[in-house]
């Protein structure tokens, strides 16, 4: 399924970027008024294959969850267990990423693929646990190769099902207690930056628990051989040395996207570590990939520079779930309608300005 999903994804599509630029210029609107958003459109419609691009509605989002070894080792001052309490709040529409949804008009899918705990049958829960959360990535790999792949295919399977149900826009989403020190570690593998300039204080910790953090995603890099540096030739082996099921499991998420020309919104930190994953297995995932916001993070920065990707809503959020995904869902809409209703110069009878 992964081999199938990867061969099908196609780079955007020159004719159609290029239709969309001119498009753009002939819109009853000063050249480039629309900032960053016409970029969006002009993406959009690269990826789509057609200008101007489909309406990205309606839009899905999908929380992937799991639990990480690598929490016995200090780097989250939250215990394990809120990973599974979080599942059922989801479940329950009490999170913020069901506020946000609502608010959106998106659909809200949980996948457990990874969660510690076991978790009762519940609508709107898809149970597809590779295990009860990974080994401690600081230590040896996180998951086998076999694991990552099985993740992988779970978030191209919800991918495809959301597709085939409508889903117009993907979005991630991801709950994963200590997620953040897997994120860090893979952007550090995948962009070569040190893990101090890449690794956060997540869910919020002080300056020693900060530093401890550090050192000990540097370990990971060290006993998984992974030095930063270049992108490393082998993206699943990293991915499954260092990573989560989240990560693997939105990496597949967005490549089936990207294989569908389904345009995906990033969410934040994780997200941009599994796209820097995806990217990595394919380099023309990026141009179906919109990122919805900078998460605090700091390594979320170093993931978009990488991928070239401009972040949409700058909040200072760092709270995951999807929020700032579905946050900039509207954003990536406006971007699209303008292609559709905007008059040109021509057709509304406007003079251009001389040249
Ligand atoms: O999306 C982000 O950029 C983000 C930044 C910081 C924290 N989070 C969320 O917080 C959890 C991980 O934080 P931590 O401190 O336990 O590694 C996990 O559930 C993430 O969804 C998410
Ligand atoms: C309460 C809580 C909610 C979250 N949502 C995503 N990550 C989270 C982490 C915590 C701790």
């Amino acid at each position: 399924m992964l081999a199938e999903t990867l061969a099908a994804i196609r780079p955007a599509d020159p004719q159609a970027l290029a239709d969309a630029r001119a498009h753009q210029d002939r819109l009853t609107k000063p050249r480039g008024a629309l900032g960053a958003l016409e970029e969006v459109a002009v993406r959009l419609a690269g990826a789509a294959g057609v200008c101007p691009p489909p309406m990205p509605e309606p839009a899905a989002l999908a929380i992937f969850a799991a639990d990480h070894g690598v929490h016995a080792r200090g780097v989250s001052p939250w215990p394990q267990e809120v990973t599974t309490q979080m599942v059922a709040n989801f479940l329950a529409g009490g999170a913020v990423a069901n506020a946000f949804a609502a608010q959106v008009g998106a659909s809200v899918t949980v996948v457990d693929v990874g969660v510690a705990a076991d978790l009762p049958d519940a609508p709107g829960l898809i149970s597809r646990k590779v295990a009860y959360g990974t080994a401690d990535l600081s230590r040896g790999p996180a998951m086998s190769v076999d694991q990552a792949v099985r993740a992988l295919e779970t978030g191209i399977a919800v991918a495809q099902d959301l597709i085939d149900a409508g889903a117009r826009c993907l979005i991630t989403g991801d709950m994963g207690i200590a997620n953040t020190t897997a994120s860090a570690a893979l952007i550090s593998v995948f962009t070569g930056a040190d893990p101090a300039d890449v690794t956060g204080r997540g869910t919020g910790i002080d300056d020693a628990t900060h530093a401890h953090k550090v050192g000990v995603v540097r370990e990971a890099l060290r006993v998984n051989g992974l030095p930063g540096g270049t992108g490393p030739s082998d993206a699943l082996r990293a991915l499954a040395a260092v990573g989560g099921f989240e990560h693997a499991a939105i990496a597949g998420f967005v490549l089936c996207g990207a294989a569908n020309r389904v345009p995906v919104i990033l969410d934040g930190v994780i997200a941009g570590a599994a796209a820097l994953a995806a990217a990595a297995l394919d380099p023309h995932v990026t141009g179906h990939c919109v990122a919805g916001h900078r998460s605090a993070e700091p390594g979320h920065a170093a993931a978009l520079d990488h991928l070239g990707l401009r972040p949409l809503v700058d909040l200072e959020l760092r709270l995951g779930e999807g929020t700032g995904g579905l946050l900039a869902h509207p954003l990536v809409c406006a971007a699209v309608r303008v292609m559709h209703d905007v008059a040109t110069f021509d057709s509304a009878g406007v003079t251009e300005k001389p040249v």
